[in-house]
């Protein structure tokens, strides 16, 4: 006869146990996870967060944290009295705009990730797409309903120099990462957070990438609740994009950069769960939505 008490001890045991394939094998594994705005905003989220982070780079990955801010942006732009909108699912950047918008990221919403992550330790270290060459952007436009639009000082990033996140890396740290960067002529440029996740998932040949976002994962049939997908292949998703509405647009294409470059798994969960990026990564449970370039295995 077990009592409550030791039933309670071995379903405890069970879930560690659980972890020790997962455990095996993401040793060394550098694990790229995207931390969006409006899964930011909560600060019982946010503290669950860092300790996922923090739990991953104690058990033996190497977690980089690539953070948006969309809400904080648009929260200061409006203290300032700055316009701003949306255009396929990134933000009309005037020069005006992209000093609040780097000021933001890497002023505001990079320094409170680096001082939650460092609350467990000496781990976090923040950096931009400006630090020692770490991501080069392009101008890039968008095209809404077939028509060209001008997003002003918008980025799609063209090279990403990976060493001065190794070197963090190699220290035992965890990098964070702010998405601007400047132009091969020095112009710093807004980049949407999820494109630059894939962009540096791809650069630091990652075995993951992670997309935290608030809802459960993708939908084939957006906002119809029953068609989230489990996992897709690089071709069904692409043949899927065209359909997909504004927020949803960079993520997916981020995952589908990721995998198509070399990344064996892209992930979209759900940041609205506590601890979701623990659960995806040590877990079998299904969270969110999983991408491989191939519909068939697992991708590794
Ligand atoms: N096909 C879809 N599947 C899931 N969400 C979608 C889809 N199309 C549009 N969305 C919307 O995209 C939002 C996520 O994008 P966004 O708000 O930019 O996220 P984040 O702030 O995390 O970067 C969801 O909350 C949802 O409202
Ligand atoms: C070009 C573009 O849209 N840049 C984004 C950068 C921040 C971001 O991507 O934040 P989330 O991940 O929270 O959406 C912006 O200005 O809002």
């Amino acid at each position: 006869m077990t009592t409550p008490a030791q039933r309670h001890a071995l379903e405890k045991a069970g879930v560690l146990i659980e972890a020790l394939p997962w455990l095996r094998r993401f040793q060394g594994a550098t694990v790229v996870v995207k931390y969006g705005g409006n899964a930011m905003v909560d600060d019982d989220l946010k503290r669950a967060f860092a300790q996922d982070v923090v739990f991953l780079k104690l058990a033996g990955l190497h977690p980089v944290v690539v953070h948006g801010g969309g809400p904080q942006i648009a929260a200061m732009l409006g203290k300032m009295g700055i316009a701003s909108e949306f255009r396929g699912g990134l933000r009309v950047t005037t020069p005006e705009a992209m000093d609040v918008v780097r000021m933001v990221l890497v002023g505001q919403v990079q320094r409170e990730l680096v001082g939650l992550l460092n609350e467990h330790g000496p781990y976090a270290v923040g950096l931009s797409g400006e630090d020692a060459h770490l991501l080069t952007a392009e101008r890039r436009g968008t095209v809404v309903d077939g028509e060209h639009v001008d997003l002003g000082l918008v980025g799609d990033i063209v090279a990403v120099n990976p060493d001065a996140v190794l070197d963090i890396i190699r220290a035992g740290r965890i990098p964070v990462i702010s998405t601007v960067a400047p132009d091969a002529a020095g112009v710093v440029h807004n980049v949407n957070a999820d494109t630059a996740a894939g962009a540096v998932a791809v650069g630091l040949k990652a075995r993951k990438l992670v997309v935290l976002t608030d809802v459960e994962g993708l939908y084939a049939d957006w906002p119809d609740r029953d068609s989230l997908v489990a996992r897709i292949g690089a071709d069904r998703l692409e043949a899927l994009l065209p359909s997909l509405d504004s927020g949803m647009v960079p993520k997916m294409e981020a995952c589908l950069r990721a995998v198509r470059g070399g990344v064996p798994q892209a992930h979209v969960i759900d940041g609205r769960l506590a601890h979701s990026l623990l659960l995806e990564v040590f877990t079998s449970e299904g969270v969110g939505t999983m991408v491989t370039e191939h519909e068939e295995g697992d991708g590794e």
